[in-house]
């Protein structure tokens, strides 16, 4: 019994931080994916859960015996998508050190705990091995983590009583829409693991696809009604969003009054933003004037994103070195290093692109073209794909 599911990365157009706060953010998926095998041992003689990382050449595996005797008061497995108490994140911690993590990777300790408390909660204490791969940049503000966590729900929730799926269907097929909705529910109790205070943006984006505006737990989806072409820059300068989203949350608390326009601005941004992208061009507003605005809102978020503490040297080099070529950036995700997005304008010619690529790459960055808003989670049966 196998099932593989896959979920796209994402992009911030608009709105990261501010929308912890309640301002609205605009989000799209990206042609960039985590996949999750999960299969479950026929033999009968294996009894253990196993976790391979195979980018990270990692492997973690727990005897059920001792996930059981660790999460005993757990009522797993759960219908309904629940957060992890204190105590079982202390239990959850003691069997993820057990597993000597090596040093240099021990930022994936969040990730391994996510997997241990969804994995349990939704499939109880069954063996089985877990393959995970990604095309996404970790820790770079692309949505590893929201991948992560909603390929491996889907792939959880596949071979779950909560979820009627059809098993022999063939190639990536996609969930119902209350299926869907169920599985972004237990993808944001990973996110929280990971994240400590997420807005949800991230899984949802992910689960949905597309594009989507975002406010306070509500998604608007977005028809784009023009071309939308981004370069994405990964200054490759690492980061971890909890720690970023805490800064903003303790310079809130310093300056609450400052801060509360700061995201109304944000808010209002976002909302224009949306509304350009939706609104059809006509004979007087054309793609390059709608663009145009477009340009300025991201460097208007970039400045309030600023202001927010959350921008990084290499993240002003990169918008220093658009800039010459009169495009316009900004921070995608947490910031503080991570990615950059530069708005490609439709007339722009493959030279300057090329151009702008080059030194960008001379300065030690990576550049990624990816494709926006394509399908979210897709599952699909029997290993074919
Ligand atoms: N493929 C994966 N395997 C295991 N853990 C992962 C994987 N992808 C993400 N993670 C977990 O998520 C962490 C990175 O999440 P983080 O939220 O800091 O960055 P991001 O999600 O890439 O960026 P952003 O949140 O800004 O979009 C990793 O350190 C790891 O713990
Ligand atoms: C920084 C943030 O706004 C986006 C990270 O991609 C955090 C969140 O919304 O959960
Ligand atoms: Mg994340």
């Amino acid at each position: 019994m196998e099932v593989k599911a896959r979920a796209p990365g994402k992009i911030i157009l608009s709105g990261e931080h501010a929308v912890v706060h309640g301002s609205t953010a605009v989000a799209a998926s990206i042609d960039l994916f985590t996949y999750v095998t999960l299969s479950f041992a026929t033999a009968g003689n294996d009894d253990s859960v196993k976790l391979q990382l195979k980018d990270m050449a990692l492997e973690f595996s727990w005897p059920i015996r001792r996930i059981r005797e660790a999460l005993s008061s757990l009522a797993a497995p759960s219908s309904t998508p629940t957060s992890c108490s204190i105590e079982s994140v202390k239990s959850i911690s003691a069997l993820v050190e057990e597993q000597n993590i090596p040093e240099a990777k021990i930022a994936l300790a969040s990730g391994v705990s996510a997997f241990l408390w969804l994995y349990t909660s939704i499939q109880g204490f069954k063996p089985a091995t877990v393959i995970v791969t990604s095309d996404l940049p970790l820790g770079s503000g692309l949505g590893s983590s929201a991948a992560f966590c909603v390929a491996l729900s889907a792939a959880l929730l596949a071979f779950s009583d909560s979820v009627t799926v059809d098993t022999k269907l063939q190639g990536w097929s996609i969930f119902g829409e209350s299926d869907l909705e169920l599985l972004n529910k237990w993808a944001y109790e990973g996110e929280k693991i990971i994240h400590g205070k997420p807005s949800g943006i991230d899984n949802t984006v992910s689960t949905y696809g597309n594009m989507i505006k975002f406010r306070s737990g509500n998604l608007t989806r977005i028809k784009p009604s023009m071309p939308l072409k981004m370069l994405i820059t990964n200054t490759k300068v690492g980061r971890n969003t909890k720690a970023l989203v805490a800064g903003v949350s303790e310079r809130t608390l310093r300056h609450p009054n400052a801060m509360s326009f700061v995201f109304n601005a944000v808010d209002s941004i976002s909302n224009e933003l949306a509304n350009i992208i939706q609104s059809p061009a006509s004979d007087d507003v054309s793609i390059t004037q709608k663009e145009e605005k477009l340009e300025e809102l991201m460097e208007m978020n970039q400045g309030l994103l600023q202001c927010m503490g959350v921008s990084h040297a290499s993240i002003e080099t990169v918008l220093r070195t658009t800039l010459k070529y009169k495009l316009a950036s900004k921070l995608t995700g947490a910031g503080g290093g991570g990615c950059v997005l530069t708005l490609l304008p439709s007339l722009l010619s493959r030279t300057v692109v090329d151009k702008v690529i080059a030194e960008l790459e001379s300065c030690g960055f990576q550049c990624l073209t990816a494709g926006i808003g394509g399908n979210g989670v897709e599952i699909c049966f029997g290993g074919s794909s």
